[in-house]
């Protein structure tokens, strides 16, 4: 929108919020439409950045036959929009379609990992067939389409209630709640602050590259680490707590960004802390807005009725 561009926002507020995009509304080039995806939508645009789905675990989860729909009919719907006015469709893929990888670093050319009928699958092969449709569409109908597989990524405005590790940490920390490690901990992810994964999105999509792109930060940390880190960023003197492992729950992930960087030319610039600050000071704030913020509903007086007098 500060480029000039027309932006119209398409959310069903499954785990979006309004007030995360509330200060652009009434701005000349922001549209806001309450739609699903899952539905067909028939607007005039030339770029779709089609980011629709949860991602996090326990809301992808929560209603599967959803989650797939979403990433079926939803990406064909858009698929259907971006042939029927000529615009070109970027695909917000997923490391998830590594799976549980057994290739480390996660390149672009593998294959993947993953369980077809697990609890993830919904989730994982929902894209791994987004992805599938965009090339179909691609070779049947000429449609340009760019596919960017993005890694763990954080930062402000993420639901309180999002439930991905960095929120869960952030929120247990300032509560001074334990911070539940699933599993041993000894998992690994690597994670990238909002910020550059935007800027690799927008780079992709202006690009002239067709094929799968991971966008992530290679800054690898076990799970236990993680904790710690931000245990001592927030200053806080929260327990670790060791809970049950998450089934499929992939052992180790980190993006190779080779193909970014020599296509592209992109690359994460902020660094782990300076972002995890961010998240910090945005959470502090949010719990801060809640506790002054709650509706508390308030009983309403019986509605006495007024009894007639009678008169024998
Ligand atoms: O409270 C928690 C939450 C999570 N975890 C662990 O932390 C790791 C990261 O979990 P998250 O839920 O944040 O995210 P995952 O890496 O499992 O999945 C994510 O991967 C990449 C994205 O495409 C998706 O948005 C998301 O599915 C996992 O090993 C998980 O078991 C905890 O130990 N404690």
């Amino acid at each position: 929108m500060m480029d000039g561009h027309e932006v119209t926002v398409v959310d069903n507020f499954f785990t979006g919020r309004k007030r995360n995009v509330e200060h652009w509304i009434g701005h000349e080039n922001f549209e806001l439409i309450n739609h699903d995806v899952v539905e067909p939508l028939y607007i005039e645009v030339d770029q779709i950045y089609h980011l629709a789905s949860p991602a996090s675990p326990p809301n992808y989860m929560y209603n599967p036959i959803k989650t797939l729909k979403t990433n079926t009919i939803g990406t064909l719907n858009m698929l259907g929009l971006a042939k029927r006015v000529g615009a070109r469709l970027l695909l917000a893929s997923t490391s998830e379609v590594y799976g549980d990888p057994e290739v480390h670093p996660q390149s672009e050319d593998y294959w993947g990992h993953v369980n077809p009928i697990g609890p993830r699958a919904c989730y994982d092969e929902g894209k791994r067939v987004a992805e599938t449709m965009c090339y179909a569409y691609m070779k049947q109908e000429g449609v340009e389409v760019r596919v960017a597989r993005i890694f763990n990524t954080f930062g402000p405005r993420m639901h309180m209630n999002d439930g991905r590790v960095v929120s869960n940490f952030i929120l247990q920390a300032l509560q001074g709640e334990p911070l539940t490690v699933y599993g041993s901990g000894s998992q690994t992810r690597a994670f990238q602050y909002v910020s550059d994964l935007v800027n690799g999105l927008v780079a992709l999509m202006n690009s002239n590259v067709s094929s799968p792109v991971n966008l992530g930060n290679p800054e690898e940390h076990t799970i236990l680490e993680f904790a710690q880190l931000i245990k001592n960023l927030v200053g806080s003197g929260s327990e670790i707590q060791f809970l049950s492992e998450a089934q499929d729950d992939p052992q180790k992930r980190k993006p190779d960004i080779k193909k970014a960087k020599l296509m592209l030319g992109w690359e994460p610039v902020v660094p782990l802390e300076e972002g995890l600050n961010k998240a910090i000071h945005y959470f502090r704030k949010e719990l801060e807005y809640q506790a002054n913020n709650q509706y508390i509903p308030k009983p309403k007086p019986a509605r006495i009725k007024k009894g007639r007098t009678r008169h024998n």
